[in-house]
């Protein structure tokens, strides 16, 4: 840099900023990144230095003069009479210290701040009128926001109505939680969409929708933390948060308030600990000042506040080399390359394995062997390759080589119409046959105890088993054919086999492995038709007609019955005992969820939740097998209270009922 000319820095700030306003375009307008905030940060840095360095280079429409974020022009437009600023952040504790510094200088003293999570979403805002939810709004260009009101009001924590009359605006994070993003981007993965990066652009990408029934389904929450124009009486940011939280708003309870820098450091150290426990994701700590009048004094620059600052984590990244690309034959024919690597740590687990999705996403990224790869954990949970190190390329490598022909019959793949994905159409085809039984055999679908892959492979290239009806003729005989598999392991397979005849017709229907149908949908279908016949006889309309059911769902039910092979399936199963009628809830859906704290538990939620919704956590419990009821007796197992628990609390505790936490909970929940 000392030696770089004006000329050559404006052709570098040149270059920079082109980058960089592409980038943000991506990130905020499209919610699809291009490239890692890494990568994002690391030329946003060298942008600030250059133009540090060379003043006469910044202009008024520089990304580090004004908050990123394009509008989108089809939603309304709302001006933020207060803007909504962006953030200075630091990727040091040194650098906090300095920060430190700045404020004492600046005010005189040390001050007290108020340390709070940064939650991985984007900013919302909520102006009330009189009580009443009037509008909510994007942060968009800081100044100019997007009107997003009826989105909000299918944000379960956003209250539509606050306990008193009070006009007021505040704004806080909007985020998706790491559950619903991980069921999110399955579901889209089933329907052969796009998966998102990370939480944070699936939550803009669900926030930012125009249908707001989208926005419905996507389970988001909130965090609010600032009270644009506070009552008198409010003189700190920590008290803010207190009475946000007693109005109604769903508030972090983690934030805490702390002068010394020994306690900050102590509670990042803490937080980067417990990054991964958390049910949403953090990408680092934020220092506000905590006392109001001083935040005023200090003011803010174009962009940023001069009295809060973000300490970034580390990106959580990797490097590990590549060694084999497997292609893999999927239960529906998809073929999908998968990275095996050098194990690496990463995150809390021993990551070995990464999917790339389709061929398309290996040409992009030109994984090829040997590669040194970065490593990330897509919205902490699943392992992707950021970039290929290129600069540690071996020599004389060539592109991986896409397949023509399926890697398990050998038939030639296809690409079908509107699908990135590779597909073997070949039905006969042993990979997607293995695939199958080891579907209907998992838990959600027939629950065949010791039906695992392993046992599954063995009996296909024993040619014992073609499809999943072969597994109601097996034999000790034919058992006893596989590899270590001895007289009680024999007769408890043959025993969970037979059970599964017994199975609710939801169980089979989900076993049956037809595209888009999951254990949901199929209990819906059952519940709905109550016997295979009716389900096989049923229309598309009437199929659609189900609440929640739409017509993908409904399509592929239908062209998967009326193939011909299918019906012989199902006489087949029929002939071997195996059950086609809808039996309720059952015993059997509840003998099917494994063991667990919350198993055949009655229990009840009182107080204020702050990690889920009533009803999310509610379900949440059911499907562990809880009964979920309202009020407390002496038949209540547990008792999982939030804040400001009141009478349920006191008579449980009378009870002898015994007493959760919510974090508590949550905690057994894993
Ligand atoms: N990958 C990419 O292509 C790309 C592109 C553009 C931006 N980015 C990322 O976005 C960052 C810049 O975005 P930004 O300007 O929105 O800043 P930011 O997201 O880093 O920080 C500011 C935001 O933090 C949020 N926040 C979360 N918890 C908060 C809390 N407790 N208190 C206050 N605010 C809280 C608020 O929404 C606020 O607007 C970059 O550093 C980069 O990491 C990435």
């Amino acid at each position: 840099m000392a030696d770089l000319t004006l000329d050559e820095a404006r052709k570098e700030v040149v270059a920079l900023r082109n980058k960089l306003d592409k980038w943000a375009d991506e990130y905020y307008s499209k919610d699809e990144p291009e490239v890692t905030d890494r990568v994002y940060d690391q030329n946003y840095n060298r942008l600030l230095e250059l133009e540090q360095k060379f003043p006469q280079l910044v202009t008024p429409d520089s990304i580090t003069q004004r908050v990123g974020g394009q509008l989108d022009s089809a939603f309304t437009k709302v001006t933020h009479e207060v803007p909504m600023l962006s953030m200075g952040d630091v990727f040091s504790k040194e650098e906090l210290r300095e920060f430190d510094e700045r404020v004492q200088k600046q005010v005189g003293h040390a001050v007290d701040y108020n340390v709070e999570l940064k939650i991985d979403g984007l900013s919302i805002n909520l102006e009330y009128t009189a009580g009443k939810l009037t509008r909510a709004s994007t942060r968009g260009n800081g100044v100019v926001g997007e009107d997003v009101t009826a989105n909000a009001r299918f944000i379960a924590d956003i209250p539509q109505t606050l306990p008193e009359k009070l006009t007021t605006e505040v704004r806080g994070e909007c985020y998706m939680g790491k559950e619903a993003f991980a069921k999110l981007n399955a579901q889209r993965d089933e329907e052969g969409a796009s998966a998102f990066a990370n939480p944070r652009n699936a939550a803009a990408g669900s926030l930012r929708q125009l249908d707001a029934s989208v926005t419905k389904k996507r389970h988001l929450s909130t965090f609010i933390y600032t009270w644009v124009n506070p009552p008198a009486d409010i003189t700190s940011q920590h008290q803010a948060i207190a009475e946000l939280d007693r109005l109604g708003f769903h508030t972090n309870q983690t934030g805490r308030k702390l002068a010394k820098l020994d306690e900050i450091f102590a509670f990042i150290d803490e937080y980067t600990q417990k990054r991964d426990d958390l049910p949403y994701g953090i990408d680092g700590i934020v220092l506000k000042v905590d006392d109001l009048q001083l935040q005023q004094a200090l003011g803010n620059t174009v962009k940023i506040p001069r009295w809060e600052i973000a300490y970034k984590f580390p990106p959580e990244e990797q490097a590990t080399v590549v060694h084999e690309i497997k292609w893999t034959v999927g239960r529906t024919g998809v073929v999908t390359p998968t990275a095996i690597m050098d194990p690496v740590q990463l995150a809390g687990t021993t990551v070995s394995h990464a999917v790339l999705h389709n061929a398309d996403l290996l040409r992009e990224k030109d994984v090829r062997l040997g590669d040194t790869v970065m490593l990330h954990k897509a919205g902490d949970i699943i392992p992707e390759i950021s970039e290929v190190v290129l600069a540690k390329r071996p020599k004389g490598t060539e592109p991986y080589p896409i397949p023509t022909v399926c890697p398990s019959c050998g038939e030639k793949l296809i690409h079908l119409q509107d699908e990135v994905a590779l597909r073997c159409v070949n039905p006969a085809c042993p990979a997607q046959i293995e695939e199958g039984i080891t579907h209907f055999a998992s838990r959600p679908a027939m629950n065949i105890d010791g039906l695992g892959p392993k046992i599954v492979r063995q009996l296909i290239n024993r040619k014992l088993v073609h499809s999943v009806a072969d597994l109601y003729h097996l034999q000790a005989s034919d058992l006893e054919q596989l590899d270590h598999f001895k007289d009680k392991a024999i007769s408890n397979l043959l025993t969970a086999i037979n059970n599964s005849k017994q199975n609710s017709v939801e169980l089979l229907l989900t076993g049956l492995g037809i595209d888009h149908v999951g254990a949901k949908a199929a209990r819906l279908i059952a519940q709905k038709f109550k016997n295979m016949t009716k389900i096989m006889a049923a229309d598309v309309q009437e199929v659609a007609a189900i609440d929640t059911i739409g017509m993908t769902i409904a399509e592929a039910l239908t062209t998967y019955f009326a193939q011909d092979e299918v019906k012989e399936l199902v006489d087949q199963l029929r002939a071997s005992g195996v059950n086609m009628d809808y039996r309720g809830p059952s015993e059997e859906t509840q003998a099917a969820i494994p063991d667990n704290y919350f198993k055949d538990k009655t229990v009840v939620l009182t107080g204020t939740l702050a990690y889920y919704t009533r009803s999310d956590f509610t379900k949440k419990l059911q499907a562990l097998g809880a009964k979920v009821t309202s009020s407390v007796s002496g038949k209540t197992d547990y008792l999982i209270y939030g804040k400001d628990a009141g009478s349920k609390y006191t008579k449980a505790q009378k009870l002898g009922v015994q007493l959760l936490t919510e974090e508590a909970a949550i905690a057994q929940v894993k």
